[in-house]
């Protein structure tokens, strides 16, 4: 079997202290240590049968073991039932011929080396005598006192260059060196104190595994059906194995008959067959994380488990295919019941409503039900759930993460995209989790950006002309993007071209002396009531366009956002104007008396002639600045851009300014730049441009309706 030895935990009982080898490294593995040597100078070979016996047991199968240079005590270990996977021997211990030749073709057999003799004796060696090269020290330690000079990242780079076995660089080597010893070309790092003398081994075994992860690009398998029209199943996997920057691998369990409108029939090849492209694959490549997904049938999940069993990777993703979108079952009733033990070997189990109501045994009425049921799930199985809510009737899309043993429970709301291309999004969803975990990602963060990346692809599906059923999700928009492959643009690029573009309008708005006076508090009275009047005359149109937004909004979530907008601006903000233009502030004007200046007439004029245009882009394009510049200029004022704060109580105009960072609006300004910009995204370019257009022309609106009060100081 190809021997995983990224992170590689060598024991030194001193260091362990009164926590003692076995408990350390029972915690080292549950942190993601994946090969463990034991390494004792003094003690008796029978100590060393007892401590072999005691590891196995601990590391039940997760991670590798040999032992440090006894290898009649790992024979006598392994007679006694022991998992002893080899042996690693220095230069001057018993000989690797005599090793191979006891251990068997299959054990893992390393050489200690560090020097130009040492590779010329290897190469004397038959092939496969030793698997691998222990080289080092890197830096200057004391776990090995009498060790030769040090290598360093640079003497490393040059023996592995010359090597012809990987090598696990060892000695000294402390966490900052991961990447680096990566890039020099290891195959892994083997860690002592560092691990071994750490308080909590699990977490300081986490951090390395993370920076080592970070530095590769993992490999990924998916077991699953396939999907000849390439949207879901195996096809889709791989794509989103390499959207996600993992290098994809694919054993194929089932065969489907299948389109965009549905599967017409079902082809099992032997399970025998499977279990023989798995073993081919585990023999020779490491396999840092599994995604499983269609499996057909229960004969095809035992043999599925059976490999897991025997290989253990580090990440597991089930997808509990059961039935298509389509409605097309993939799964017999009769394997229902396996499946259960395959999710038990789970990290992670994806499984959508219908799938989470089978595997609870009850119907879920509900979302909160939903919930109750996953957090079932996961104490039953022992893994996480992610219950994704993509069948909800309604204009939410939710998904939840629930790991009832770690307590974690994530809430990822998300609004429904408007689009038929929904074929395949569990499977791509499931693979880009499994690869953003083997990136180092913890499972929060797996899920949230893999959701980023889902989101962005179900957006950009429709540009794509597959079928005429559920079409595919676009696996690859957001690079082919960034890549300049298309000229689309995500929606933060948007938002962030379209906020540069009006950077010398936001400029010149900090410049007014009406903002500088409002905001040192030295604003006369007499431009300030002229600058709530025009702001109530705008306000009320405001809301007309708004609503008219609402009118023509292509989904019911915008539609109720921009209708709530609407009530806001017309109820909340002239409540807040009322409030002000009182007799007691020595102001009696009523709310909508004044004569409009012409700058308020030029907004307005620009707001409603879009409006009427009747194109819902660019409408809402013309209506973002006003949310987006206020809540910025309110952001900075609170913050003290201005030099004054506007929070201390003697300053005239604090109640006022306060709204303008009022938390409520600066969340429905950031729900209205994602309404925006994510369909600018989604726009032909033509339509793009306008919307472009329309946002900067209320962008300079806004600042003539900041200049039109005039200079204004009060004392000066
Ligand atoms: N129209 C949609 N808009 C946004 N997200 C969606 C939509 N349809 C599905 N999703 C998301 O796609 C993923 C797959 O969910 P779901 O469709 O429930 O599962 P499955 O594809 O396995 O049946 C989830 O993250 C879900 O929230
Ligand atoms: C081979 C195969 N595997 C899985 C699915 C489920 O698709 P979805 O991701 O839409 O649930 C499918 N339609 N075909
Ligand atoms: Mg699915």
């Amino acid at each position: 079997m190809s021997a995983d030895l990224s992170l590689y935990l060598v024991t030194d009982a001193a260091l362990c202290g009164p926590r003692g080898v076995v408990d350390t490294v029972r915690q080292a593995v549950d942190g993601g240590v994946r090969i463990v040597q034991l390494r004792e100078k003094h003690a008796s070979d029978g100590e060393v049968v007892e401590q072999l016996l005691a590891l196995s047991a601990a590391i039940d199968g997760r991670a590798l073991l040999v032992v440090n240079d006894r290898l009649d005590a790992a024979l006598e270990a392994r007679r006694r039932g022991a998992r002893v996977d080899g042996v690693h021997l220095g230069q001057g211990d018993a000989s690797v011929l005599r090793a191979r030749q006891e251990l068997g073709p299959d054990a893992l057999i390393g050489l200690t080396a560090n020097a130009p003799e040492h590779l010329a004796a290897v190469r004397a060696l038959p092939v496969g005598t030793v698997d691998y090269l222990g080289v080092g020290v890197i830096r200057p330690t004391l776990t090995k006192p009498d060790h030769p000079p040090a290598l360093g990242i640079e003497g490393f780079r040059e023996f592995v260059a010359e090597s012809p076995l990987p090598c696990v660089a060892i000695g000294g080597v402390g966490i900052d060196d991961t990447e680096p010893l990566r890039a020099a070309g290891a195959v892994g790092i083997a860690v002592v104190s560092a691990l071994c003398a750490a308080d909590d081994p699990a977490a300081a075994a986490r951090d390395f595994r993370r920076r080592w992860q970070m530095a590769s690009v993992p490999r990924v398998l998916t077991i699953a059906g396939s999907d000849p029209s390439g949207g879901a199943g195996i096809q889709a996997d791989l794509k989103s194995i390499a959207a996600n920057g993992g290098y994809g691998m694919a054993a194929i369990a089932a065969l489907t008959v299948q389109n965009t409108r549905g599967v017409s029939a079902i082809h099992v090849p032997p399970a025998a067959f499977l279990r023989q492209q798995l073993d081919a694959l585990s023999d020779d490549i490491v396999v840092d994380a599994v995604k499983i997904g269609m499996l057909a049938d229960a004969e095809v999940v035992r043999t599925v488990i059976g490999w897991l069993d025997a290989v253990h990777p580090p990440i597991v993703v089930v997808d509990p295919v059961m039935v298509a979108t389509s409605g097309d079952r993939l799964l017999d009733t009769a394997a229902e019941s396996a499946l259960r033990a395959l999710l038990e070997r789970a990290d992670v189990v994806t499984p959508n409503l219908a799938e989470l109501a089978v595997l609870v045994g009850r119907n879920i009425a509900d979302w909160s039900d939903a919930l109750a049921a996953a957090e079932e799930l996961s104490a039953q199985v022992g893994a996480a759930v992610l219950v994704k809510g993509g069948h909800l009737e309604g204009a939410d899309a939710p998904d939840a993460l629930i790991d009832a043993a770690a307590g974690i429970r994530q809430d990822y709301p998300g609004a429904r995209i408007d689009t038929a291309n929904t074929h395949g999004t569990g499977c791509s969803l499931s693979s880009a989790i499994a690869t953003l975990l083997a990136r180092g990602q913890d499972p929060v963060q797996a899920v949230s950006a893999a959701r980023a990346w889902l989101r962005e692809s179900l957006r950009a599906g429709g540009a794509l002309d597959v079928g005429r059923g559920h079409g595919p999700i676009h696996h690859f928009a957001g690079l082919w993007t960034r890549g300049g492959l298309t000229t689309r643009p995500t929606a933060a690029e948007v938002a962030a071209e379209w906020w540069d573009d009006i950077r010398e309008t936001r400029d010149e708005i900090d410049a007014l002396p009406f903002i500088r006076a409002l905001a040192d508090g030295t604003l006369r009275q007499e431009p300030f009531v002229f600058y709530l009047a025009q702001d109530a005359l705008y306000l009320r149109e405001y809301a007309r366009v708004l609503a008219e937004a609402a009118r023509l909004a292509p989904t019911a979530a915008e539609q109720a956002f921009w209708a709530q907008s609407a009530h806001g601006s017309i109820v909340g903000e002239l409540e807040l104007h009322a409030s002000w233009l009182t007799p007691a502030q020595g102001v009696t004007a009523a709310t909508f008396s004044a004569v409009p200046a012409p700058a308020t007439v030029a907004y307005l004029d620009h707001l409603r002639a879009t409006a009427f245009d009747g194109r819902y882009p660019e409408l809402i394009a013309a209506i973002l600045p006003c949310f987006w510049l206020y809540t910025d200029l309110g952001e900075r004022l609170r913050d003290g851009a201005f030099g004054t704060l506007p929070q201390d109580p003697e300053h005239p105009y604090a109640s006022w300014l306060a709204t303008y960072a009022d938390p409520a609006f600066a969340e429905a300004t950031a729900q209205a730049i994602v309404h925006v910009t994510e369909a600018a995204a989604g726009a032909d370019d033509e339509t793009r441009a306008r919307m472009r257009r329309a946002f900067t022309l209320s962008s300079t609106h806004e600042r003539a309706f900041f200049a039109a009060p005039g200079s204004t100081h009060a004392a000066t």
